[in-house]
């Protein structure tokens, strides 16, 4: 498969241009498109060297939201032995440029466009470039919730282009789904995926359920349904949506539209009230 994963550059809008007209924010979603991706919204963060971020979702009203996901740019040499400062937190990697080196426990796993790996929580990881360019990939990240008598999940790296993608029956391959976990196995409460529309393949109805999603466009085009909008999304754009926010789409050619999928899966939602997590605190 050739590798083609939208990335993220940076760099400042120039002055003379209006960068307006795409970026949206209101009750059930939020569109960041990729020319949002400047250099004077980065963060770092604490623990990783010559690293800057976009933090493109967060936890942001108690219960309601479940993740964070960062567009990570690391430069040559750059790198953290100490990611994840949350020893509850699980988290996926995603790489869309450059060479890594990624070490988890005792092994090392080269990185490149493409390499996916899943980080079981309280595991100890590291990530160094260890090439010439930026190395850049998303990560996200989730609090696992423990369920009883289920085993923790244990961490693996795998790649796209070796996971085979499986089709959405009745829609003769042109809606696919790349699953990086079975979606059986109750050990996940997450799933990170690769939904694949090729030119013509569509959502044909407004998904409306209780997953949140954040998609971020790899590859291609697409009109995106977003509760009562209709939204027209690239590569490099991101879309944040909340729970319940109906959703369809369709494919805009020519080329095939990618986008990585978050989803939380497989939990009982939070009660809130008397008697739930301690009297309705957050737990
Ligand atoms: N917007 C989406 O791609 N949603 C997926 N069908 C999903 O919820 O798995």
């Amino acid at each position: 498969m050739t590798s083609s994963y939208y990335a993220p550059r940076g760099g400042l809008p120039p002055q003379d241009s209006l960068m307006t007209g795409r970026a949206v924010f209101t009750e059930a979603y939020c569109v960041i498109p990729r020319g949002c991706f400047s250099d004077i919204v980065t963060s770092f963060l604490p623990g990783w060297r010559d690293t800057r971020v976009w933090i493109i979702a967060r936890p942001m009203t108690g219960f309601a939201e479940t993740f964070a996901h960062y567009v990570m740019e690391v430069a040559p040499g750059g790198g953290s032995d100490t990611p994840e400062p949350d020893a509850g937190a699980e988290g996926v990697l995603f790489v869309t440029e450059g060479a890594g080196q990624l070490t988890l426990g005792a092994q090392a796993h080269d990185l490149g466009p493409g390499s996916y790996a899943y980080l079981a929580p309280a595991s100890a990881w590291q990530v160094q470039n260890s090439g010439g360019v930026p190395l850049r990939f998303h990560w996200i990240r989730k609090l696992y919730e423990p369920a009883p008598g289920i085993a923790t999940p244990a961490s693996f790296v795998t790649r796209d282009q070796d996971v085979a993608p499986v089709a959405m029956p009745g829609t003769q391959g042109r809606w696919a789904t790349t699953r990086f976990v079975d979606p059986m196995d109750m050990a996940h409460d997450m799933h990170v995926n690769i939904v694949t529309f090729q030119p013509g393949g569509v959502i044909p109805f407004e998904e409306t359920h209780v997953m949140e999603h954040g998609l971020y466009v790899l590859q291609g085009k697409g009109v995106y349904r977003l509760n009562r909008d209709w939204v027209e999304v690239e590569a490099g754009d991101y879309m944040w949506l909340r729970a319940f926010c109906p959703q369809a789409c369709y494919a805009a050619g020519p080329d095939p539209f990618r986008y990585l999928l978050y989803k939380d899966v497989n939990r009982h939602p939070r009660l809130r009230g008397p008697g739930a997590f301690g009297a309705g605190s957050p737990g």
